[in-house]
């Protein structure tokens, strides 16, 4: 690995701090013409940067940034008809457009699930600034999936720690014990 360990282009020069009363803006697939715009009525939650293989990555970038919003703010507002889902089998059913490959939204279809109703959503792909900061990094392990060198796993770790985003190797405990309480309700075990 050269040097610098290269996170987000989001990340990179500084993490932008979230504006309060921030309340949404329209993101934009990477088509120069007839380009998919998505139209989010609501501050992003969770943000993180993630390094697993499904989550799309800007060129070069080590890991993608990904949050969640309520789907009920979340509407295709041009050029739907370029989606595509790219695997119906994955629990984040990923709408990516089939021209430039950009993932538009990641929704939730498994109503047994905590995270339905959520909708993942990738807030660089929106000129507004005010968007909720990247808190942590997920799956920091999965980059090896993609390439990243085992031994070179301490220095992206060292950054990540440097730049203020925990490094875990799933999503943060939060969300996970939010999973987990879903989980332990659905099979009886939590009243
Ligand atoms: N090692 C695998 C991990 C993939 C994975 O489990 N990704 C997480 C995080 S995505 C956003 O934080 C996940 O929840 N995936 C569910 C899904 O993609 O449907 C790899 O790298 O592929
Ligand atoms: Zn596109
Ligand atoms: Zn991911």
């Amino acid at each position: 690995m050269s040097n610098a360990v290269l996170i987000h282009p989001q990340v990179d020069a500084g993490i932008k701090a979230e504006v309060t009363g921030f309340a949404g803006g329209t993101l934009t697939c990477a088509c120069t013409s007839d380009a998919v715009t998505v139209a989010v009525a609501a501050q992003s939650a969770h943000n993180h940067v993630c390094g697993c293989s499904k989550c799309w990555k800007p060129a070069d970038s080590l890991f993608a940034q990904i949050a969640v919003v309520s789907r009920d703010k979340v509407s295709i507002t041009a050029n739907a008809d370029k989606l595509h889902i790219i695997d119906t089998n994955t629990l984040i059913q990923r709408h990516a457009c089939k021209a430039c490959g950009v993932h538009m939204i990641g929704r939730i279809e498994n109503k047994a699930h905590a995270f339905f109703g959520l909708d993942f959503i990738h807030t660089e792909l929106s000129s507004e600034t005010g968007w909720a900061a990247p808190t942590f990094a997920a799956f920091v392990s999965s980059i090896i999936e993609t390439g990243t060198k085992p031994e070179d796993m301490a220095a992206v770790r060292a950054k990540l720690t440097d730049i203020g985003l925990t490094p875990y190797d799933c999503l943060a405990p939060a969300l996970m014990d939010v999973i987990a309480t879903g989980t332990a309700k659905a099979s009886g075990i939590l009243k």
